[in-house]
């Protein structure tokens, strides 16, 4: 797909969800990558950074966007020629494009044997890696049943309560507001995420915190399905996740918003659960606890502080 229609795919959310938008974006690069025609190093390079950036530029929030173009884009270290240098795109593309959706696979695994025969699970907004647990244990023959929420404002829900009926799986479709309600009859609740900090937390879809928080006092466990490239490496330098506000038209029709002048209308697309809450994150590598997300930035990511310096490299070829 064309680099400028994939960027306003993922702004506009037509492509959405943090494994779904690393790929396309990783896919835009290399296609990008193979369409141009200069032989100038130099001026490849330059290209590749300005579609890099546009890409990252796109959705500020999940983390996986800027870790998968990072990933292709660190493949042009050492290449020679603009040849080498598409080559070495391609294949760094397509092996991110690939191992994103084993990652998936290996996490519904694991996940699914955190679910028992019987179990209800609540889950929230519509996450690839939370749904792959999910499946897999009614592939497995668990009889279970679910409980989604509806995810004001742009209803990810109704895609989630589609998969789950493809599935033939038991299904209870509730507003966000009626969790505490429910929560008592749920063993565990599973999310997605969008980006895990240095210290835990969570960051995901707009009402997570809230779920976590009742399902805490609940004792109910709080389960997120994560691949390790949504782990953000630069929190370990004290970065801060941005939590995208979204247009206010996505909660109250503009119309009725401009009648009403003394009212402010808030859509964060996002929100933050303190590690606390959390009682295990399933990553393809394995289920670990919270607190063990440095290492997974360390050992898995394989970049942190020296991202920095490796990013300031391609700068100055460019400027050669
Ligand atoms: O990568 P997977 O697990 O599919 O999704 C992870 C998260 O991405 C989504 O964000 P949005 O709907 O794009 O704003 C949701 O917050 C979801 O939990």
């Amino acid at each position: 797909m064309l680099l400028n229609e994939t960027a306003e795919k993922i702004r506009s959310m037509e492509i959405r969800g943090a494994g779904r938008i690393a790929r396309s974006a990783v896919g835009a690069l290399r296609d990008h990558a193979a369409g141009l025609e200069t032989s100038d190093t130099a001026s490849f390079l330059r290209s590749m950074k300005e579609a890099a950036d546009l890409l990252v530029a796109t959705r500020p929030t999940a983390v996986s966007l800027p870790n998968a173009v990072q990933t292709v884009m660190r493949s042009l270290e050492g290449a020679k020629s603009v040849d080498e240098a598409k080559a070495a795109i391609k294949a760094a593309a397509d092996s991110f494009i690939l191992s994103s959706k084993h990652a998936v696979e290996w996490i519904g695994e694991i996940g699914a044997r955190h679910i028992s025969d019987g179990d209800v699970i609540l889950t929230h907004c519509n996450s690839e890696a939370a749904l792959a647990c999910i499946l897999t244990a009614h592939r497995e023959g668990k009889a279970i049943e679910v409980f989604a929420t509806e995810v004001r404002p742009r209803n990810q829900g109704l895609l989630t309560i589609r998969a789950l009926n493809d599935a033939g799986i038991q299904t209870n479709f509730i507003v966000d507001s009626a969790v505490r309600s429910y929560i008592n009859d749920v063993d565990l609740v599973i999310t997605g995420a969008d980006a895990i900090t240095v210290n835990g937390a969570v960051v995901n879809k707009i009402g997570t915190a809230q779920i976590a928080l009742t399902a805490h006092e609940a004792r109910t466990p709080m389960v997120v399905a994560a691949e390790t490239y949504k782990f953000a490496p630069r929190t370990i330098l004290g970065e801060r996740i941005a939590i995208e506000e979204r247009e206010t038209g996505e909660v109250l029709d503009r119309r009725i918003a401009a009648g009403l002048p003394h009212v402010r209308v808030r859509n964060p697309a996002f929100d933050v659960t303190p590690a606390r809450y959390v009682d295990l994150i399933v990553t393809e590598i394995g289920a670990i606890p919270p607190a063990m997300a440095y290492m997974i930035i360390r050992d898995h990511l394989g970049w942190g502080i020296g991202e920095f310096h490796k990013a300031f490299e391609i700068d100055e070829r460019i400027q050669e």
